[in-house]
């Protein structure tokens, strides 16, 4: 895939944006800085191809997931602590989709970096090192449709090398089958 956006000048990169919470304008913000393109399944095969294995791996329905989005961060780059669902006191968060919320992100890893550039899950005490080739999946929502605060994550600053990751964000439409809901709440200190 690297390969291929290098051979396509055709994919726009541009300043990473995010959404504001109050107004629900995209714009940019120095907590994410890093550049971004989004590549549609019918540009490209191994695009597409990408989706059906992300379907594969997961069991869930591609059919409302977002484009794939293409992240480079230089040196210095990161994204402070988010989450990737929209919050209930959100303005207009993917409201306009009608796909409802991310239910889940696949992050793939498409290069490995010298010096930095994690992902930290600080309530799961965890970390991710990129590692070119491999990828992670994590539910955002809980199967009663609340968001999961344990998965608020962030992309740590890279302090050598380049990082090059890509995002796969599945929807709550078409996943009733798949990943059925339930009425059962859970604690509320785990929800946000
Ligand atoms: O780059 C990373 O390690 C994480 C990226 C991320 O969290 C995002 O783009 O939403
Ligand atoms: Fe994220």
């Amino acid at each position: 895939l690297r390969r291929l956006i290098a051979q396509f000048d055709h994919f726009q990169f541009r300043r990473a944006t995010v959404q504001n919470s109050q107004t629900g304008a995209l714009e940019t913000a120095q907590y994410r800085i890093s550049k971004s393109a989004w590549l549609k399944n019918e540009e490209h095969k191994h695009i597409a191809d990408v989706a059906r294995r992300v379907e594969d791996m997961t069991g869930l329905s591609m059919e409302t997931a977002e484009e794939l989005q293409v992240v480079n961060y230089g040196i210095g780059g990161h994204y402070e602590p988010h989450f990737d669902f929209a919050r209930k006191e959100e303005t207009n968060a993917f409201q306009n989709l009608g796909t409802g919320n991310r239910i889940a992100t696949v992050l793939f890893y498409m290069s490995d970096v010298v010096q930095g550039g994690a992902t930290v899950f600080p309530m799961a005490r965890t970390a991710l090192w990129p590692k070119k080739g491999t990828a992670a999946f994590w539910f955002n929502l809980f199967p009663s449709g609340d968001g999961d605060k344990r998965t608020r994550h962030a992309a740590c600053p890279v302090l050598a090398g380049s990082k090059w990751v890509s995002n796969k964000w599945i929807h709550e439409r078409e996943q009733e089958f798949r990943r059925p809901c339930t009425t059962e709440r859970p604690p509320e200190h785990l929800t946000a």
